[in-house]
């Protein structure tokens, strides 16, 4: 099943907000009703972000031509940290002077290939692992970058898919992912409906995973690479890579090659999306914190080149930490 997809002159996604509560679709029909879908996380993930930038990018051109710009800005910057958003956006809208069906052509194209692409890295990185790990891998994994995030298969939980359809996967544990719990919420949702055994833990125990030896190796997706190797991805991602490296456990992350961002130098650079500080200071819609108190809530973090073992894209397998560059 898709995350996204095309249906009769609209976008059709699961909400993902309402997960693993119900499966619960959204219908689309012009690109401010997808902005705030991106905006809530009803579509979220890098890939899934990329293709909704496609088939937004097919709304726009099908829309009432004076609001055409501006829908293209606000969608563009509707998150922006995944640089796949405007990636789709701009790979779609390149087709407007052919005409509205030939955007909408490129953007079902950017779906098809995104499944495609997935299945590629994914058997690339469970390659790279079955190399570095001998016998059966246990696995880390924080966020949620499996199918939902995508269109299709997934990219971290892709590799995961690998090992597990290969038997050489013995048990993933999962980041809860605070403070919107797509870990707990996605990630074993998608993992119970493969038949992967799996166990959540707390964020602040993820490190201690590490370093009791429970977890082979740590996979993740991310929203954007830099050119020197940085990796920026969930917040929560940069401790977790600083106990693998503490731990001596391979640090690997997966994405396609559109998450690479050549004209970023450092991972510094980037801009990491600050989110409303309603979603730390409450819990399941009960405030927790003491009224006047406020929070910094960052969403993305960023990993330095150094603590990168490996990138698997569906091209290429780069090792940062060895001082290769993927731009
Ligand atoms: C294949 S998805 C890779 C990343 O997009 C994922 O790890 C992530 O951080 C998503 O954050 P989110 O805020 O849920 O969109």
């Amino acid at each position: 099943m898709r995350s996204l997809d095309w249906r009769d002159g609209h976008i059709v996604a699961i909400d993902q907000t309402r997960l693993p509560g119900g499966l619960v679709e959204i219908v689309i029909g012009s690109v401010e009703e997808l902005v705030i879908a991106i905006q809530r996380l009803a579509i979220r993930g890098a890939p899934a972000l990329g293709a909704a930038g496609a088939l937004g990018a097919a709304l726009a051109v099908r829309a009432d031509p004076a609001r055409r710009d501006q829908d293209l800005a606000a969608l563009r910057s509707a998150r922006p940290t995944a640089v796949n958003l405007a990636w789709g956006v701009d790979r779609a809208l390149a087709r407007v002077d052919d005409g509205p069906d030939a955007v909408l052509a490129e953007a079902l194209t950017v779906l098809a290939e995104d499944v495609d692409r997935n299945r590629a890295l994914g058997r690339r990185g469970a390659d790279w692992l079955g190399e570095q790990v001998d016998g059966p891998v246990s696995v880390q994994t924080h966020c949620n970058a499996g199918s939902l995030a995508c269109v299709e298969w997934g990219t971290a939980l892709g590799v995961v898919r690998s090992l597990h359809d290969r038997g050489r996967l013995r048990h993933v544990y999962v980041d809860e992912t605070r403070p919107l719990l797509q870990g707990v919420r996605l990630t074993a949702w998608e993992l119970a409906h493969l038949g992967v055994q799996h166990t959540v833990v707390a964020d602040s125990a993820g490190p201690s995973v590490l370093a009791r030896g429970l977890a082979d190796a740590v996979v993740v997706g991310a929203d954007r690479i830099v050119a020197n190797g940085d990796v920026v991805n969930k917040i929560g991602t940069y401790p977790l890579a600083l106990a693998a490296a503490r731990a001596g456990v391979p640090f690997l992350v997966a994405a396609p090659e559109s998450t690479i961002d050549a004209a970023i130098p450092s991972g510094d650079l980037v801009e990491i999306e600050v989110r409303d500080g309603s979603e730390l200071l409450n819990f399941c819609g009960t405030r927790t914190a003491p009224s006047g108190t406020q929070a910094l809530n960052l969403a993305f973090d960023v990993t330095p080149a150094d603590l990168v073992s490996a990138i698997v894209t569906e091209d290429r397998l780069i090792r940062p930490a060895r001082g290769e560059r993927p731009a």
